[in-house]
């Protein structure tokens, strides 16, 4: 199977648009539907500007793409091959939108879900086709990510997954592929780093500029090359085990959100979407950051992807 005729994106907010272009250059006939006609408006723009980006990376695009906006879910639903939802992150909210889709659209069509980390099979109850249903979790910028987690629950069927792997790959993006665990392997990984990043920072081991200096030049430059499994056998499995030995004891082990970013929520601290997060934005500063992310993002996809995988 090659990208869907006709796709719905359901939820509209920081990551529907990205993935409403992604599919859209790939060839598809795209229908985004937010709840909220703000959002929708938002997200015309998000869509255009994450298009331009897709320009500018240069990748493979396929005629025939073409996107509408909706908060007609009926309308967005029409004849949809296979369907993304993109709404918070709260499970309730997800199961009765999953629900609401699932009335629809057709018996065979693909519901995916773009949840960060809820555990597929603890929402697939909640359908009366549970092996259509499966884990597609997209990367933030989605545009400019070219990995997607796919993540079968207990109840999907293979050829939902085969399916799945195969509209991955036909827009050139890696499917990896996992069996379902909470939090799924990505967000393991990265909450792994940001649960020692936000302790050090608490401990005032470094300093917020130092700690991002070292994990962008120490750590995400190499990883960006270099998977971790061949970067232990590049440092050496021996030196993994001496190190780990002594370190592993010491890292971080705390089970609850830090109290640290607790405070932060209650003082509306929220990074960009309120000027002040973990750094704080003068007037424009957010703007420029965004900007400055995106050139990063696509001058490193241009060259990473021009080199040999390692
Ligand atoms: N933000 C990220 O970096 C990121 C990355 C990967 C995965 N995700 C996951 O993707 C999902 C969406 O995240 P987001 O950051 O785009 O959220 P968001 O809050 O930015 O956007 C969600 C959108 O859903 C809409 N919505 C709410 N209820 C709805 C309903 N009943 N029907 C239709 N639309 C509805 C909202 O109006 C909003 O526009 C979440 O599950 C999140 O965990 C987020
Ligand atoms: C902090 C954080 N949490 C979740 C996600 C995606 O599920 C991301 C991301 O960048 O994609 C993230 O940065």
């Amino acid at each position: 199977m090659s990208v869907p005729e006709i796709a719905t994106v359901v939820g509209s907010g920081t990551m529907g648009p990205g993935i409403a272009a992604t599919l859209v250059r790939a060839g598809a006939e795209v229908r985004v539907y937010d709840i909220s006609a703000e959002a929708l408006a938002r997200a015309e723009q998000t869509f255009a500007f994450a298009s331009g980006v897709l320009d500018q990376v240069g990748g493979p695009k396929v005629d025939g793409g073409s996107a509408t906006f909706t908060t007609d879910i009926g309308e967005a639903l029409a004849g949809s091959r296979f369907v993304i939802e993109a709404v918070p992150e709260k499970i309730e909210l997800k199961e009765s939108v999953l629900k609401q889709i699932e009335r629809l659209v057709g018996d065979d069509v693909i519901i995916a879900t773009n949840t960060s980390g809820i555990p597929i099979s603890d929402m697939a109850p909640s359908l009366e086709r549970p092996g259509r249903f499966i884990g597609m979790h997209w990367s933030n910028p989605p545009h400019l990510i070219p990995m997607i987690e796919v993540i079968p629950g207990d109840a999907t069927e293979q050829s939902t997954v085969d399916e799945l792997v195969d509209i991955v790959n036909s827009f050139g993006y890696h499917p990896v592929l996992e069996k379902e665990i909470a939090g799924f392997v990505e967000n393991r990984v990265l909450y792994a780093i940001l649960r020692e990043c936000v302790a050090l920072l608490d401990e005032g081991i470094v300093t917020p500029e130092a700690l991002d200096t070292c994990v962008k030049w120490g750590i995400g430059y190499k990883l960006s090359v270099i998977g971790p499994t061949r970067l232990l056998d590049m440092a050496g499995v021996d030196i993994y085990a001496a190190v780990s030995g002594y370190l592993n004891k010491q890292l971080d082990a705390s089970t609850d959100t830090p109290q640290v970013i607790k405070d932060k929520i209650a003082a509306g601290e929220l990074g960009f979407k309120s000027s002040k997060g973990m750094y704080e934005y003068g007037p424009g500063e957010v703007d420029a950051k965004r900007k400055d992310i995106t050139a990063g993002l696509v001058a490193a996809l241009k060259t990473l992807s021009s080199i040999t995988p390692v």
